[in-house]
């Protein structure tokens, strides 16, 4: 079930908040809308004297806001939004209208005037429906306003000098901020407090509902035009997806007109069906939902990657929750901009957000905590510094080859080994992977009949000691590049079985192969490309005892893989692109390449939800 009230029926809308102000964002993102946001340019300048109520001032302004970013985006990419939201806020004392302060002066003369006081505060808001009527644009507006009543305590000169110091009045109508630090100045609120915050939700959904959910006839909730549906009247939002639902809104378009199916009465006309639909309109496409977030999903990434290299998970495991204020302290940046990063990462489930401030969700402290002892925090900041360089220059790979997309950057290997710092960067964010899927693999076939194994290529010995552990009987020698070896004491756990892991350097295209029952190669193929494969199996092969065996894990699709998994696996060979002329393999042509260098009773098993694991006995040659 979606909890979702009438605020549902945008989901499919291209919605724009025409404010810059961060509190009607806030308001609005966390009742579930989805929006975008460009600040409107309109200069608050209307003659305020020609307007008989303040009201009328603040709605006005609000639709000049709306209809100035409806003309500009329509102007500018000729397809206007289907919904600007425009927003208005002014405080009124006297008959005198009070909006931003100019400068601590102005605020202290409008808070001296506020001081003891009952005044109002007017929110109008313009909700302005656009459409393209052959080139050019056509808007219909619905306004409102709301007003809330603040009463302010008799307040000391020193006590509103130290407000206007703490800076908070100067983007605040009336100069102050009942949510923040200005709450200490109200004694009573009258009304709707978001209201006075920046954005009256509730009036708002009132109208969503007048405007989507008009009554049914016999509808008697419906005759109650001023109440906001109930959740379970909306709780069917199979609409959104596109299937040929309702939206009787703003003159039905891609409504389903008269024609509901199974009889039922046909939905009542929208409020300005009457005027707008004359003709019938065309069938709009469903809202590209899926394709926008892909879009968009790139930002998510870089927010994660972002919070994870200032350290904001360690900060919160050790001390939150915190405010944003004190985490930008600690972690040394911009406060605002602190406060941005950390909306984004509880937008996506990162952190938690209460009165209290932020802290970790359950999965933060898991992987995005950087000793945790699952942590992804390697991988996350190696994306950052390394791959996600590397995938700015997807297009020439595609085009020219990998090598003119690495251009000054070197090989893999170069680019990898050019320095301890980026070595270590690497081991981390791969110790952390492995880690996440040593016990899988070790576990997926019953390896007890071996008692010494060598991983080739197996970095910091995440999945070495994790054999060694499962195998009381199993030595395991960690075979990889000098550079790796030499950087591999800093990731060995405590513990009786570490004498059971041993690292000897070398390159396995080139030197001699440790000797081992059982070779292990995990996530390695799929670097290297058929030649270079066969090479090194060939190699394997002759150095395995019959009765030995090898043991490949990789991210290989089985034939009846699952599609979420397919998909997670369908980005390897992008990766692959970039990096060199390595593929991704399936377990199938995984087991043929085993068979066809001598191994024998070929298997197959999955380990987890990322990898495959094969597993062939050499034979007799
Ligand atoms: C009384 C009060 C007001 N505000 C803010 O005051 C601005 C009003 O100015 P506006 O001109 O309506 O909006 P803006 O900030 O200039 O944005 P825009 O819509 O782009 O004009 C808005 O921010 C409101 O939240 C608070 O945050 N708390 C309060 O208690």
């Amino acid at each position: 079930m979606v909890l979702c009230p009438v605020i549902g029926k945008l989901l499919h809308k291209h919605v724009v908040l025409a404010s810059a102000s961060p509190r009607r964002q806030e308001i609005l993102s966390n009742a579930g809308l989805r929006f975008e946001v460009v600040p409107s340019r309109f200069k608050e300048k209307l003659c305020k004297a020609s307007f008989p109520t303040p009201s009328a001032y603040a709605v006005e302004t609000a639709k000049q806001k709306a209809l100035e970013v409806a003309r500009r985006m329509h102007q500018k990419d000729l397809r206007a939004p289907d919904v600007v939201i425009g927003a208005d806020t002014i405080v009124t004392i006297g008959g005198l209208i009070l909006e931003k302060p100019v400068d601590k002066q102005d605020a202290y003369r409008m808070l001296s005037r506020l001081n003891g006081k009952e005044h109002s505060v007017f929110t109008g808001v313009a909700i302005v429906h656009c459409s393209d009527r052959d080139g050019r644009l056509h808007t219909e507006v619905l306004d409102f306003y709301e007003e809330t009543t603040v009463k302010f305590s008799e307040l000391s000169e020193e006590l509103l000098r130290e407000y206007i110091d703490s800076g908070e009045p100067m983007d605040k109508a009336g100069g102050y901020g009942i949510q923040a630090l200005g709450g200490m100045l109200v004694e009573h609120v009258r009304g709707d407090f978001l209201n006075v915050v920046g954005f009256p939700l509730n009036h708002f959904c009132k109208k969503l509902a007048q405007l989507y959910c008009p009554p049914r006839p016999g509808d008697v909730r419906g005759a109650e035009r001023d109440s906001i549906p109930a959740v379970d009247t909306f709780e069917d939002l199979s609409d959104l997806e596109g299937g040929g639902g309702s939206d009787p809104a703003w003159g039905g378009r891609g409504g389903r007109g008269g024609e509901e199916a199974g009889g039922a009465p046909p939905q009542a006309p929208g409020p300005r069906d009457a005027d707008l639909n004359g003709a019938a309109e065309e069938k709009r496409p469903p809202f590209p939902t899926g394709l926008l977030e892909l879009m968009e999903g790139f930002k998510a990434s870089k927010a994660l990657f972002t919070a994870c290299k200032l350290n904001v998970f360690d900060v919160l495991r050790d001390q939150g929750p915190l405010k944003a204020v004190d985490i930008a302290r600690k972690i040394n940046a911009s406060v605002c901009r602190t406060g941005r990063l950390l909306e984004a990462c509880a937008a996506l489930g990162l952190l938690h957000k209460t009165d209290a401030g932020y802290s970790n969700t359950e999965a933060a402290d898991l992987h995005l905590v950087s000793d945790s002892a699952h942590s992804l925090h390697g991988l996350a900041v190696y994306n950052d510094s390394h791959v996600w360089d590397l995938f700015t220059h997807l297009d020439l790979a595609a085009r020219d080859g990998a090598e003119q997309a690495r251009g000054a950057s070197g090989t893999k290997a170069e680019r990898l080994f050019q320095s301890a710092e980026t070595t270590l960067l690497f081991m981390r964010a791969m110790h952390g992977l492995s880690k996440l899927t040593a016990r899988d693999v070790a576990t997926a076939f019953d390896l007890s009949r071996f008692t010494s194994a060598c991983d080739l290529g197996g970095c910091t010995g995440a999945l070495a000691h994790e054999l060694a552990r499962e195998y009381p009987r199993l030595q395991v020698t960690v075979f990889d590049l000098p550079d790796v070896t030499e950087h591999a004491r800093g990731f060995q756990p405590d513990g009786q079985r570490t004498e059971h892991v041993r690292f000897v350097p070398g390159d396995f295209f080139t030197d001699a192969l440790p000797r081992a029952q059982l070779y292990v190669l995990s996530r390695v193929l799929h670097d290297w490309p058929d030649d270079r494969v066969h090479h090194l199996l060939s190699r394997i092969s002759s150095c395995c005892e019959p009765g030995g065996g090898v043991l490949v894990a990789e991210a290989a699709a089985m034939e009846e893989e699952e599609a979420a998994a397919a998909r997670r696996r369908g980005l390897q060979p992008l990766g692959a692109l970039l990096l060199g002329a390595g593929r991704p393999r399936s377990a199938r042509e995984l087991g043929q390449l085993l068979q066809r260098h001598g191994f024998r009773d070929v298997r197959v098993a999955p380990a987890g939800d990322l990898l495959r694991v094969v597993l062939g006995t050499r034979a007799a040659p």
